[in-house]
C-alpha cells in the first residue's frame, strides 16, 4: 500500500459477460482528502465503488480500505466503511429515526452509544425535526440525507458516496457540498461520483475521470485541466504595438489563430503547457513588453470533453 492511502484501487478489473465494467484501474485516496470519480452513463464508476465496499469481487486486482482488502477481509472492512449506493430501498412505513435506529442496531451500536450516535447523525444531517415522519414522505434532498446518515452512523473513517447530488436543486447540493467538506476536515477520507462536473471541482481535492472501464486522467482540477488540453487559448497584452509580437506569432505554425482587440492579442495554439511556456520566453526575446500573459481557463466540462469521447457500452 502506499503510503497514507485510504482508499485504494490497485489494477482493478470487472468484466459482465463480454462487458469489462472495470478495466485495470488504479488509483488511491490520501486520508482526510476528497476524490472525485467522474464518467459518463456506464463508465465503470459503480462497479469500481461496489468492489470498494465488498458488494462485488473483482475479476482481477484489489482494493483496499485502511490498508485491509476488500476482498479478502470485507467483515473488517464494513466496520470502517460508510456506503451511500445511488439507489437505495426502504420501507415505506417505517420512520426517519427507525430506519437509522435499524441501521445503528445492525452495526452493533448499544444504549447509550447509539442514543448518542442517533442523535448527532440527526443534527448533522439536518433530519431531527423529520424524526416521525415517514420515509415514503421525503423529499428528494431529505432522503439523500438519509441515506447519508445511514452510512454515518456507524462513525466510518471512510465514505464512499455514489452519485449523492444526483437530482437534487441547487441549494441541496451547495448543503450537500459543505456537508462533504465537513466530513473531510474532520478527517473522513471520502471517494465520491458525480456527473455534475463542476460540483466536483469545488468539494474535491482530486478527480479521476473514467470512461468505458479505463481510468483516463487523475490529478487535482488545475493539473487535469493543464495536462488534457492539446488546444491553448492564451491572452498577451502588450505595451505599445502589437505589431512585433504578431509577427512573432505568425511565424510559429503552432499558431492556429490570432485575434487583435486593441493592445491584447487573443491567441489559440496547439501543444501543451510547455508549448505555452516556450511562446512567452520567444517573446521577452523579441523584444516584446509584455504587460499580461494568461490562460483563458477551461472550464472542467471543458477538460471533461478533452479526456472522453463521449463513448458509452
Ligand atoms: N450486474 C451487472 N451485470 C451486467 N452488466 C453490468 C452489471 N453491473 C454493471 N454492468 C455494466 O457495466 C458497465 C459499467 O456500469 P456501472 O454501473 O459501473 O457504470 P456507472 O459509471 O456507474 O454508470 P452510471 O453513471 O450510469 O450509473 C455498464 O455497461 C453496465 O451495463
Amino acid at each position: 500500500m502506499s503510503e497514507d492511502a485510504v482508499i485504494e484501487l490497485q489494477n482493478v478489473s470487472r468484466s459482465f459477460g463480454s462487458t469489462q465494467a472495470v478495466d485495470d484501474v488504479s488509483f488511491s485516496v490520501p486520508r482526510g482528502s476528497v476524490f472525485g470519480y467522474i464518467g459518463p452513463n456506464g463508465a465503470g464508476k459503480t462497479t469500481s465503488m461496489r468492489i470498494l465496499a465488498t458488494l462485488e469481487i473483482p475479476s482481477a486486482g484489489d482494493a483496499r480500505i485502511e490498508g485491509l482488502s476488500s476482498v479478502n477481509d470485507p467483515d473488517r472492512v464494513r466496520t470502517r466503511l460508510g456506503f451511500m449506493p445511488d439507489a437505495f430501498g426502504t420501507y415505506r412505513n417505517t420512520n426517519c429515526a427507525e430506519y437509522l435506529d435499524f441501521y445503528a442496531r445492525s452495526h452493533g451500536l448499544v444504549g447509550r452509544q447509539r442514543t448518542a450516535r442517533m442523535r448527532w447523525v440527526m443534527d448533522f444531517t439536518g433530519l431531527r425535526p423529520l424524526a416521525d415522519k415517514p420515509i415514503r414522505g421525503l423529499s428528494k434532498g431529505m432522503r439523500q440525507r438519509l441515506c447519508l446518515g445511514r452510512a454515518l452512523i456507524h462513525d466510518p473513517s471512510v465514505l464512499i458516496l455514489d452519485e449523492p447530488a444526483a437530482g437534487l436543486d441547487p441549494r441541496a447540493r451547495i448543503e450537500l457540498r459543505k456537508i462533504i467538506r465537513t466530513l473531510a476536515a474532520d478527517g473522513k477520507t471520502i471517494l465520491v461520483s458525480s456527473h455534475i462536473l463542476t460540483e466536483l471541482a469545488e468539494m474535491c481535492d482530486r478527480v479521476g475521470i473514467i470512461e468505458q472501464g479505463r481510468l483516463l486522467a487523475t490529478g487535482s482540477v488545475e493539473e487535469i485541466r493543464g495536462d488534457a488540453a492539446t488546444h491553448r487559448h492564451v491572452c498577451i497584452e502588450v505595451i505599445g504595438s502589437t505589431e512585433a509580437a504578431v509577427d512573432c506569432l505568425e511565424s510559429k505554425d503552432f499558431v492556429t489563430k490570432l485575434r487583435i482587440e486593441g493592445c491584447r492579442i487573443h491567441v489559440s495554439m496547439t501543444g501543451d503547457r510547455d508549448t505555452q511556456a516556450d511562446v512567452l520566453k520567444e517573446l521577452l526575446d523579441a523584444g516584446v513588453r509584455i504587460l499580461q500573459y494568461r490562460s483563458d481557463d477551461q472550464t472542467l466540462e471543458d477538460v471533461f470533453l478533452a479526456v472522453t469521447k463521449g463513448q458509452v457500452q
